[in-house]
């Protein structure tokens, strides 16, 4: 048997007692595996199940304690504390036992993040509420355990909001081993690669890494689900007490809670085949399964396609959203940990002004807030001073009753770029928003009070007519954070942009402005160093225009929450390209530019009338001129914009390309070509057919926009 001496450093733990030529100094102790039935097959996934409530002193103990059968060929797998990145690997048993000596085991070296980790569900900085949400939902999950269909929990929110700490500290509270699916496969491989690795397993192990993804996830599950995790304390029977007292683990009949964070890449370019796998796993499992995902401006689309609406709806999945945490519950804790790290150790600790700032730019992610904080305290923060054109005057403050961190005066700058020198100087999270939260700060603009600006300029008497107070943010930045090209963004503000005006004046104005802004996008030949100008023209150019709110202290006239649409410029385009490919394929012999031949000679042939005898052409030339003869109007349907949608891979594509349809179309001309040699010999009638399925479209399409126009 090898076996490293370290907890620290041990990934594996090879037992071959057989062939092994070292003979162990004690007599050997082991677990009688349950994984006896798989045999020498490496394709368990054992190394992916990290082995909560243990670490490898106390399974070097109880090697010793106890005889423990070896079975031949296998391979175990722990995950010590600090191999992984962030996360506890203690029962409740340890995290109550170890608080004390919490800094005790840290080194000088170690991260605050990992130093500071929660032990106790009081010590989590996420919303109270939402823990007792994830709390309820586990002791359901736990109750419920082995009698009905596994309960499945979907746990979303921004990157470092604490997700993975909460599921760690209430599972141990309530008593539930962890069974976490880990899906880096090079660090198994890396701690396999070591001088002490036999040629032979490095084999075996080469066979497990073949294994496709998707089947080591099925097998994880499969085994996760049947087996409990190994008790490896030696503490069969330990009670753990949860902090109310009233909830209580009993290990001899652990349940488990399998946790999903690092999905499986196939699963996102396969959503199918893990739908298969969750159906199966909900009505052949028992133990509750959570799987976290990061907020990201990327991965709403992600969770949309591996957790589709109807499939949650199916399986009864429950969805916990966390929020980033609040600026207050991170300044409590950066706080709390700059006090005990004063008191421990020689930090030069930063001024409270910059401990505000970090709180505030991390944008809630305690990772990076305690990441920020540890390097501040290495660094000669004292130079480090708000700026003074952009920082805010006053201080962090509870405002009220509403406890909310405030900045008692109107700044020039909105709160969270207020900190951003400072906070960049030492390290802070750069962030981006939403395309949500981007359109709608520009379109629900707002202004600060000028006389807590000094350098605020005054127009000559001859301009006074457009002096506006300053903005409470930065448009290019806005519209840079939101991570889109410009020509999207500019889309999906002129998407909205109307109802949040109100007089035709404003309007013409704002119309002007886009205009410009979209001439600007269109001269191909600058199209990539205009498009930041475009965008700050377009957004400016609204803002400007809103005469509603000239001043801080405006009220719109139009107040109240409207809400947002996509952009219908992709559809459209999408249309008018087929529409333009369909008259090039009816009138093929004529050679007519696309252009003079949909605005010119389709509308010609429509008011003259001349006979056709193709009735494909009669239907289209029909379809796409005679307005009046439709019943319905030809809008097409709206599509909310929601708060973490994100740019579909389509719609950027095409995002890229206005002036693709604008300026004669290649693409068109590429897939008219395509059509044309694909279609020659199709005649009129099949084009009938599929221009009736169009006006059809149409058709169902605006029985959905009555519908939704109730809705709104
Ligand atoms: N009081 C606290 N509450 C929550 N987390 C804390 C606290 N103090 C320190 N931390 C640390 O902050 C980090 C929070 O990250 P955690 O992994 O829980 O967040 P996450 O939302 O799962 O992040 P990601 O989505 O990036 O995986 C962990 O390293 C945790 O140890």
């Amino acid at each position: 048997m090898d076996c490293l001496d370290s907890d620290d450093d041990v990934q594996f733990v090879k037992i071959d007692p057989v062939k092994s030529k070292v003979k162990p100094k004690k007599s050997v102790t082991w677990v009688s595996s349950s994984f006896g039935d798989f045999g020498p097959n490496l394709s368990t996934p054992i190394s992916k199940t990290k082995i909560k409530g243990g670490s490898l002193s106390d399974l070097k103990r109880n090697q010793t304690d106890s005889n423990i059968s070896v079975p031949q060929t296998s391979v175990f797998a722990f995950t010590s504390q600090h191999e992984s990145r962030k996360r506890p690997r203690e029962s409740d048993h340890c995290i109550t036992s170890r608080l004390p000596s919490h800094s005790k085991t840290c080194s000088s070296k170690d991260l605050w993040c990992d130093k500071y980790r929660p032990l106790h569900r009081n010590d989590l900085a996420v919303h109270k509420k939402k823990v007792e949400e994830l709390c309820e939902w586990l002791a359901r999950a736990k109750s419920h355990w082995k009698k009905h269909a596994a309960p499945i929990l979907l746990l979303t929110g921004p990157p470092g909001s604490g997700k993975t700490a909460c599921v760690q500290v209430l599972c141990a509270q309530l008593g539930m081993d962890v069974q976490e699916w880990v899906t880096n496969l090079e660090q198994v491989a890396d701690q396999w690669s070591g001088e002490d690795f036999h040629r032979s397993e490095k084999s075996r192990v080469d066979v497990y890494m073949s294994q496709s993804q998707s089947s080591q996830f099925h097998n994880f599950l499969v085994r996760a689900n049947k087996y409990p995790a190994l008790e490896l304390m030696g503490s069969a029977g330990h009670v753990s007490e949860s902090d109310g007292g009233n909830v209580r683990g009993h290990s001899a009949c652990h349940s488990t809670t399998v946790l999903v964070e690092d999905m499986p890449n196939v699963f996102f370019r396969d959503p199918p085949q893990f739908h298969n796998i969750l159906r199966k796993y909900h009505y052949s499992g028992h133990s509750p399964i959570v799987f976290i995902m990061s907020d990201s401006t990327s991965s709403t689309s992600s969770v949309q396609k591996l957790f589709p609406k109807d499939l949650q709806h199916q399986l009864g999945v429950v969805s916990i959203s966390l929020n980033p945490v609040a600026p207050t519950l991170l300044l409590k804790l950066l706080n709390k940990v700059m006090s005990q790290e004063a008191r421990q150790a020689q930090v030069t600790q930063p001024n409270s002004s910059v401990i505000e700032q970090i709180a505030l730019s991390s944008n809630g992610d305690i990772r990076s807030a305690l990441n920020s904080l540890q390097f501040a305290c290495r660094m000669d923060t004292a130079d480090l001073k708000p700026p003074v054109s952009s920082a805010p005057r006053g201080r962090l403050k509870k405002s009220g009753t509403d406890s909310k961190l405030k900045y008692r005066t109107s700044g020039k700058e909105d709160v969270a770029s207020s900190g951003g020198s400072v906070a960049s100087a030492i390290g802070a999270k750069d962030t981006s928003i939403f395309l949500f939260q981007a359109v709608g700060k520009i379109l629900y603009l707002k202004r600060g009070d000028p006389s807590t600006q000094a350098d605020h300029p005054c127009l000559p008497r001859h301009l006074e007519l457009h002096d506006r107070h300053p903005l409470l943010m930065n448009p290019e930045e806005v519209a840079a954070k939101s991570h889109v090209s410009g020509d999207f963004f500019t889309t999906f503000l002129h998407e909205n942009y109307v109802e949040f005006l109100s007089s035709v004046e404003d309007l013409e104005r704002a119309s002007e402005y886009f205009s410009d802004a979209d001439y600007m996008s269109t001269l191909w030949a600058a199209r990539e160093e205009l498009q930041q100008y475009s965008v700050s023209v377009a957004t400016r150019g609204f803002i400007h225009s809103n005469s509603d709110v000239v001043r801080h202290d405006s009220t719109r006239k139009n107040h109240g929450w409207r809400p947002l649409h996509k952009s219908r410029w992709f559809a459209t385009n999408k249309q008018a390209n087929e529409n333009i490919t369909t008259a090039r394929q009816i009138f093929q012999g004529y050679h007519w530019e696309p252009e003079v031949l949909c605005s010119e000679i389709l509308p010609y042939i429509s008011l003259t009338n001349p006979t056709l005898h193709d009735t494909g052409q009669i239907s289209f030339v029909q379809e796409m001129t005679q307005f009046s003869q439709w019943k319905r109007s030809s809008r097409t349907r709206l599509v909310r914009l929601d708060e973490k949608d994100v740019a579909s891979d389509e719609e950027e594509g095409e995002a890229g390309g206005p002036t693709q349809m604008k300026t004669g179309a290649p693409v068109t001309d590429d897939k008219a070509r395509d059509g044309q040699s694909k279609e020659e010999s199709v005649e009129g009638d099949s084009f009938l057919s599929s221009s009736q399925t169009n006006v059809q479209n149409v058709e169902k399409e605006e029985e959905e926009i009555l519908i939704e126009e109730y809705d709104d």
